[in-house]
């Protein structure tokens, strides 16, 4: 990526409170794009290096630089603690990111009421190959050109969609930010399966993985639905036929996967109201 370029896609200062699984997987993203570790600094209690040239502290500094950008990368519950150590050392034009789940923009507007751009991100964890899915939210506090800044940030980090409607933010993670896990499953119980029909274990996982990969590539490819595509695997009265008679039988595997995301949903909603 270009110097050019990364003037505009990076902010002056990134400071980012807490940088575990899902906050480590974006900035070692936006660092493989070009994004000058000089201008990180991660708060975390271990104070445990994040990557070469970043700075991490296991206390607030004193203020923010103009021009921050702060990323909250921590747990939902520790809003609390964190927004009345980090508020008062936030200017009006400090810029501010959260991925906590369940966390909505009004309780974060009400932890931060002198911060004017709050945008609520909700990224996944292929964030750090390029080919996350994050969506965001904000309101009209934010402005255009803040509103700009934090989505070209978050450019880089794969698939990025905008919600008008924040009643679905909790339902976008069921799907996109919890999604990774289920998919993760799904692959383990594909090996599983092989394993439980005969196949030796490794090769099952293995031949599981693979089948997946390529066959979301060719999903994202093709120019017919992923429903499509499954009809054209299948030979009429062939082996395929079979085992989608099993999935779609009482429509079990859309069954499986709503009761799935409505659970995932119901917890962002919970989590949201306190519980
Ligand atoms: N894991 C995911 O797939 C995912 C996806 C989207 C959003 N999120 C959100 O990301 C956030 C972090 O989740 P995670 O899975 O990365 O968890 P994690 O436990 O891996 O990371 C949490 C981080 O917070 C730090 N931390 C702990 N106490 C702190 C404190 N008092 N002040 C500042 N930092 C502190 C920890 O050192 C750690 O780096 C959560 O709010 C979650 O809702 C996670
Ligand atoms: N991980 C977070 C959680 O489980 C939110 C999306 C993925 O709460």
């Amino acid at each position: 990526m270009a110097e050019a370029n990364e003037s505009r896609i990076f902010p002056d200062h990134l400071f980012m409170v807490g940088c575990g699984n899902m906050a480590g997987q974006m900035l070692s993203r936006w660092l493989a794009c070009g994004l000058d570790p000089a201008r990180v600094t991660v708060l975390r209690p271990s104070g445990r290096p994040v990557a070469d040239g970043v700075t991490v502290v296991t206390d607030y500094p004193d203020a923010l630089p103009p021009g921050t950008t702060v990323l909250l990368g921590m747990k939902p519950y520790q809003i609390d603690d964190v927004a009345a150590a980090l508020g008062p050392r936030c200017s009006p034009d400090t810029r501010l990111a959260s991925i906590l789940a369940g966390t909505t923009l009004a309780t974060l507007r009400a932890h931060f009421p002198h911060v004017r751009a709050i945008v609520r991100a909700m990224p996944n964890l292929p964030v750090g190959l390029g080919e996350g899915v994050t969506a965001l939210f904000t309101d009209e506090r934010t402005d255009v050109e803040a509103k700009a800044a934090v989505d070209a940030l978050i450019q880089p980090l794969g698939l990025a969609e905008w919600i008008d409607d924040e009643a679905l933010f909790n339902r976008i993670t069921a799907l996109s930010g919890c999604g990774p896990a289920f998919l993760f499953r799904f692959v383990d119980a594909l090996a599983r399966a092989g394993e439980a029909i005969g196949i030796p274990a490794e090769q099952a996982a293995r031949m599981a993985l693979a089948t997946v990969q390529g066959s979301a590539n060719m999903a994202a490819e093709a120019a017919v639905s992923p429903a499509a595509l499954a009809d054209q695997v299948a030979s009429p009265g062939g082996m395929t036929r079979e085992g989608l008679n099993v999935l779609d039988a009482d429509q079990r595997l859309l069954a499986l996967l709503t009761d799935t995301l409505a659970a995932a949903r119901n917890r962002g909603e919970a989590m949201a109201r306190g519980a």
